[in-house]
């Protein structure tokens, strides 16, 4: 994080401030981005949300909450931070609520201001329209920008009726929809794998490649959130945002620059060659399942159906595996097997890419069917690194093939520290750099590949798998159907 500009001055005012995003995320990543000079004493904070609370009240919650993170070396950066945070009682669905809130920052001479939603969905579309009405969005010789959390939209319909929605008021360029796996260093890494070494590129094509595998495996149970992910799924919560956009880097072409505009069209392109699946690629190429009760890392785990919030008879998957095919000339015919799930064995966050066999071996004892193929390792967290599982000679009289790695991790040569990921979105949100925020097309097509999928899981019911497990045993179907396995998980 060292090494940037300072952010010029701005205030960010954060709807759902008292919520578990920003107490969890967003204000200790402001704290790391002051700590490492990202912004200064130009930059505030007015948080946003329902509950009655003077200044003192929410900076003294937000101690409450992450005092750990502060002791730990920040406590220098949060008391900077501290006197920057302010904080106003509303309710975003009042009218009423905005005229004050232009007041406000019209006394506090606010010039340059970022909005940020961090606040359920249901509420973004009237947040917008308050503001805009308010003319909080047009303040001359400032920039007034937009950050949207996740989900955007839970279909393309809703998706595309809110990005209708926020152009009424904001440009284009102002809109930052926030996708924070994209925070993420390993998940930027990709692209560098990528287009930085030419021995990676020239084989990243359907000529050497068999199989991409993208996971993202969790062993975090729903917890807390039962209410919100009774109503979304694991499908939704992560498969056309996280997922996706995991696919994108991987998968799409080298774009002409590494600014926004070359970045976001070159994935909006990839996005837009995957097959949209039909209703028999969704019943042959999709898995979906709950977890029932069983135990992670020696942690007892109810069923998903018992969770707080979660209906008894609920029929919510919070495991999905797909099987997906990219219709270009890069990947014609490799398949893309994607899946994620919670209260699985391991976390484990990758993207394997497996390689085809050589054409041709004869070493006596291995053939080529017996030879284990080459493998590359994406691993994107908690493990941080990148492998290459290849073949070598085991010494002695015989010539016989041994499955060997090669292993770089990130701990060895960088330090990742405690960074969330946030820090570089909102500092590119304070410095108006769009690449790593999705453009509305690439949401829009996300969400056309998913919708036949979450379309057709209206009816039957997930598959069990038992909390602590690798997933549903359909899951392994799936690739054993295609002669192949998943990369073990851990
Ligand atoms: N939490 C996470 O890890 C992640 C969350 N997100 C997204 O971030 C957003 C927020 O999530 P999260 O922080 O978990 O949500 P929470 O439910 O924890 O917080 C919601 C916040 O919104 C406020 N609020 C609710 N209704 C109103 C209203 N009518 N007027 C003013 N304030 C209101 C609440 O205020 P009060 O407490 O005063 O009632 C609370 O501060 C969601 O879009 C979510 O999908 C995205 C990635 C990860
Ligand atoms: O957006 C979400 O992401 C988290 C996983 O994010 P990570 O950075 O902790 O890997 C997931 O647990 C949550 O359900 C989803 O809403």
């Amino acid at each position: 994080m060292a090494g940037h500009k300072t952010a010029p001055p701005a205030t960010l005012v954060i709807f759902g401030a008292g919520g578990d995003l920003t107490r969890r995320l967003l204000v200790p990543s402001l704290v790391h981005m002051m700590a490492a000079g990202m912004i200064d004493d130009q930059f505030s904070v007015l948080g946003v949300s329902r509950s009655e609370m003077s200044d003192a009240e929410f900076r003294q919650s937000l101690e409450d909450f992450d005092v750990g993170e502060v002791e730990d070396g920040y406590a220098k950066a949060w008391q900077k931070l501290r006197g920057k945070v302010q904080y106003m009682a509303g309710d975003v669905t009042d009218a009423g609520f905005y005229s004050q809130l232009r007041e406000r920052m019209d006394k506090d001479g606010a010039g340059n201001a970022v909005f940020y939603l961090a606040i359920s969905p249901s509420l973004f579309e009237p947040i917008i329209d308050g503001l805009g009405e308010a003319g909080l969005f047009e303040v001359k010789g400032a920039f007034r920008r937009l950050a949207v959390e996740k989900p955007f939209g839970h279909d393309a319909r809703s998706a595309k009726a809110l990005n209708a929605r926020i152009l009424r008021w904001v440009d284009e360029e102002d809109i930052y929809r926030i996708d924070h796996f994209l925070g993420k260093e390993t998940v930027q890494n990709i692209m560098v794998a990528r287009f930085a070494n030419a021995m990676i590129e020239a084989v990243w094509n359907r000529q050497y490649i068999d199989n991409v595998q993208i996971t993202v495996a969790e062993r975090l149970d729903v917890g807390t959130r039962g209410e919100f992910f009774d109503a979304t799924g694991t499908l939704r919560d992560m498969v056309p945002n996280h997922l996706f956009q995991i696919l994108a880097m991987t998968a799409m072409e080298p774009p002409n620059r590494f600014d926004a505009a070359s970045v976001r069209e070159a994935k909006s392109q990839l996005l837009d060659a995957i097959r949209i699946p039909n209703a028999k690629d969704v019943k042959r190429d999709t898995v979906r399942g709950a977890y029932t009760a069983g135990h992670v890392g020696g942690n007892k785990v109810g069923a998903y159906e018992n969770a707080d919030g979660v209906a008894s008879d609920s029929r919510t998957e919070t495991y999905a595996a797909l099987k997906l095919e990219i219709d270009n000339w890069r990947w014609a015919g490799v398949p893309f097997y994607l899946r994620t799930g919670k209260a699985l064995s391991h976390k484990d966050s990758e993207v394997v890419l497996t390689f085809k066999p050589v054409p041709y071996a004869d070493f006596r004892d291995a053939k080529v069917s017996t030879m284990p193929a080459n493998r590359l390792v994406l691993q994107l967290q908690p493990k941080e690194g990148i492998s290459l599982d290849f073949l070598a000679k085991k010494p002695g009289a015989d010539i016989k093939p041994t499955p060997v790695e090669m292993q770089f991790s990130y701990a060895d040569y960088f330090e990742l520290g405690g960074s969330t990921g946030y820090e570089t979105l909102i500092y590119d949100i304070l410095t108006g750099d769009q690449t790593l925020f999705q453009r509305a097309d690439a949401v829009e097509a996300a969400w056309r590949i998913v919708d036949p999928i979450s379309k057709a899981w209206k009816s039957g019911k997930p598959e069990p798998y038992r909390a602590g497990s690798a997933g549903p045993k359909a899951a392994d179907e799936l690739l054993e159907r295609d002669a192949r396995q998943w990369h073990a998980l851990g």
